[in-house]
């Protein structure tokens, strides 16, 4: 086996780092009692699960499509030689899936009982794991079931109720409950407004009230932040009334650039609720990132806070937690003190993290549950707002909080109506939309046969028209660079607000319309209109825009920082309150950002987003990358595709294999176990 997989390794069907941990296996398992067949399936397993892991998903579910597909060898021809999906079965003797497992029973690399014996390859549920990833997904399960399960809402309906609730939480520091009368009452204060339709932004704030797990989720301007800082100003007024001490309450974010939001778009909202200075200055609007918070260790797994020396924090408030992968959100959780309360913020149908796994997507999925009709009576109680209750009720559906009015988009604007239709899978309707709406600039691109050279000329088109809108687009900021001595912060302020206006964001990071090739293309392509002048692209030249790729605590720069190089070897950041300018010399790794890819622009907003798909097929394209690539517009929307390749994308939602919904989908029942 291994000596085909070699091979698949040469036709670039799997990876260098799959193949040399099947090798690893192989090597293993030398000298031991198995036969022919085990080795092989055991070999198999191995690359193919590490295969799995690189793609996104958590497992490998063992079923018929993965028996008939191998590495997608089923779809794809490598050979016309050699039929290597035969040759698969050959060498494991046609076994069939459902054999697997008992197959591999008595093999020293694999368990079906990982919670008794350590092993690297883990079988649960009809699903084949690596060790380290299955733990991981149990932590995140278990810390889910037992969030449902804690019975820890502290209502003090009068004031015996509170004296008990005090009683009862005195060893806890400092403690927390929620006198109701009063709670209901600061909710009315910061939801003023009266809306014709359920205010769920109020809902959302009464949940993470009382629940020590909530995600309130939502997609761009549904007022995430908006609410939190009603969260975290109601907790605090609760604190300070009730002569308590006030909650240690920590923000954080995935990227560093996503922490300076948080921060920036909290303290704006924070001054408009006009709290008494004693209250306001229990309340810090301070984020960091997760790997700071964490003390996560740069070149090790291992991270300074853990189940063994906890976090110090009573609350932690994480935004854009859709980009948290499985890894990250386990360790989060197991440095999370068992009293804490964790508030996700994010948006369920964006694209999931680069790394393994989907948290937030899965978790979403219990939205189309009801609330039961006793949590309905709960919140109705704290907020004064209708909400139905009834049978078809999940006890998780009682931790999420689902935002829909955006204030930044009409959803009946273009762009709204656009990021409805791809969420919801219409495809025609969508290329309808692009097509009809008079404020979408399409660049519609029709593909011609597939005749080689007609199809060169095609994308060569289709380049030169891409770089052209580039140059458009871009000659506003780069004609506001003085010649000849450094800007001011007047004209910085100018500079950064006409380059952020608008961004080009691509679906790929290789090939020619990848973010490389792009980059480079459109430099030499805004040099030839002499708005920018170097010998090599790859040189600093004014103008030149760069995002950071790698944290440095040492310049305070951290992946997702963009800045534009001025001259004088100096590059300029935005900072929430200015400029600061680091030396090219301190610079971490970075690269061009003219254009940047779809992924790397979650958690950014442009005036004008240019979406550049590519003429041709590529498997990363997807409804949540073309749904998270269009509510980047804030609001002017421009889209370079072909239809065949927009209806292909837009029919495809992310599939990641995991077992966290499996796990999760049992909680009710092991409750009512619990109880019974
Ligand atoms: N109920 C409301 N009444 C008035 N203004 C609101 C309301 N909700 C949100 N806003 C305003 O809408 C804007 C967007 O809100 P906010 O930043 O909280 O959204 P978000 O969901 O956190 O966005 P993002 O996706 O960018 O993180 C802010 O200016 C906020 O003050």
């Amino acid at each position: 086996m291994l000596n085909l997989l070699a091979r698949l390794k040469a036709l670039n069907v799997l990876t260098d780092a799959d193949f040399y941990f099947a090798k690893l296996i192989d090597e293993k398992q030398q000298g031991m009692a198995y036969d022919a067949a085990q080795q092989a399936l055991a070999v198999l397993l191995a690359a193919l699960v590490h295969t799995a892991h690189l793609q996104g998903n958590t497992c490998l579910f063992l079923d018929q499509d993965l028996e008939r597909n191998p590495f997608g060898l089923a779809y794809r021809t490598v050979s016309e030689e050699r039929d290597y999906l035969l040759e698969i079965k050959q060498k494991i003797n046609f076994l069939p899936v459902e054999k697997w497992q008992s197959a591999l029973a008595e093999h020293m690399a694999f368990t079906g009982t990982p919670q008794q014996q350590a092993r690297p390859f883990v079988f649960q549920h009809n699903a084949l794991y690596l060790y380290r990833v299955w733990q991981d997904e149990q932590t995140v399960a278990d810390y889910l079931k037992s969030a449902v399960k804690k019975n820890d809402v502290f209502l003090a309906h009068d004031a015996e109720d509170a004296n008990n609730c005090r009683q009862t939480m005195e060893s806890r520091n400092p403690p927390f409950f929620v006198p109701v009368e009063k709670a209901r009452n600061l909710l009315s204060r910061f939801f003023a407004e009266k809306k014709p339709e359920t205010d769920w932004q109020k809902i959302a704030v009464a949940t993470a009230l009382i629940q020590p797990f909530t995600l309130i989720s939502g997609g761009p301007g549904t007022g995430k932040t908006y609410s939190v800082a009603r969260l975290v100003a109601t907790i605090q007024t609760l604190q300070y009334e009730q002569h308590l001490p006030p909650l240690r309450i920590r923000l954080a974010a995935p990227t560093g650039k996503a922490a300076a939001r948080l921060k920036e778009s909290l303290e704006a909202s924070l001054v408009r609720l006009d709290l008494p200075p004693a209250v306001r200055e229990t309340i810090s609007a301070e984020s960091d990132t997760l790997h700071r918070l964490l003390g996560v260790r740069p070149f090790e797994d291992s991270v300074r806070f853990d189940v063994y020396n906890p976090l110090p924090l009573d609350m932690l408030i994480v935004d854009e937690a859709s980009m948290i992968d499985l890894s990250m959100m386990a360790k989060l959780l197991r440095a999370l003190p068992s009293h804490a309360r964790l508030i996700l913020l994010g948006d369920k149908d964006q694209l999931a993290s680069v790394e393994a796994g989907a948290i937030l997507g899965e978790i979403g999925q219990f939205l189309r549950y009801d609330y039961s009709p006793e949590f309905a009576a709960l919140l109705h109680e704290l907020t004064g707002e209708r909400i139905n209750g009834s049978s078809n009720y999940h006890n998780l559906r009682h931790h999420l909080a689902f935002l829909t009015r955006s204030t930044r988009f009409n959803l009946d604007s273009s762009v709204g109506k656009l990021a409805a239709a791809i969420n919801n899978m219409q495809a025609k309707e969508s290329w309808r939309l692009l097509k009809d709406s008079s404020d979408i600039p399409l660049a519609e691109f029709v593909a011609p046969s597939n005749e080689v050279n007609a199809r060169q000329a095609y994308r060569h088109r289709y380049l030169r028209q891409l770089l052209q809108s580039a140059v458009e687009n871009y000659q506003d900021y780069l004609k506001l660079i003085p010649k000849d001595n450094m800007p001011t912060a007047a004209q910085l302020r100018q500079i950064f607000r006409a380059f952020n206006s608008v961004r080009i964001l691509t679906a790929l990071r290789a090939g020619e319309f990848g973010v490389e090739n792009l980059n480079r293309q459109i430099a030499e392509a805004l040099r030839q209109k002499e708005l920018v002048r170097f010998k090599h692209s790859r040189d600093w030249f004014v103008g030149k825009p760069i995002m950071v790729t790698q944290n440095d605590n040492n310049v305070k720069l951290f992946n997702g920082d963009i800045g534009l190089y001025l001259g004088d070897n100096r590059v300029y950041f935005e900072t929430g309150d200015g400029y600061k300018s680091v030396s090219v010399n301190r610079i971490p790794a970075h690269e061009t950002a003219f254009a940047m890819t779809i992924h790397k622009s979650q958690g950014s907003e442009f005036e004008h987003t240019i979406v550049v798909l590519p003429p041709d097929y590529s498997p990363i394209l997807s409804k949540e990358l073309l749904y998270t690539a269009v509510t980047r517009a804030k609001p002017r929307l421009s889209v370079f595709a072909s239809e065949e390749i927009w209806l292909t994308a837009v029919k495809k939602p992310i599939k990641r294999q995991s077992g966290l919904g499996i796990l999760l989908g049992k909680v009710d029942e092991q409750i009512e176990n619990t109880s019974n």
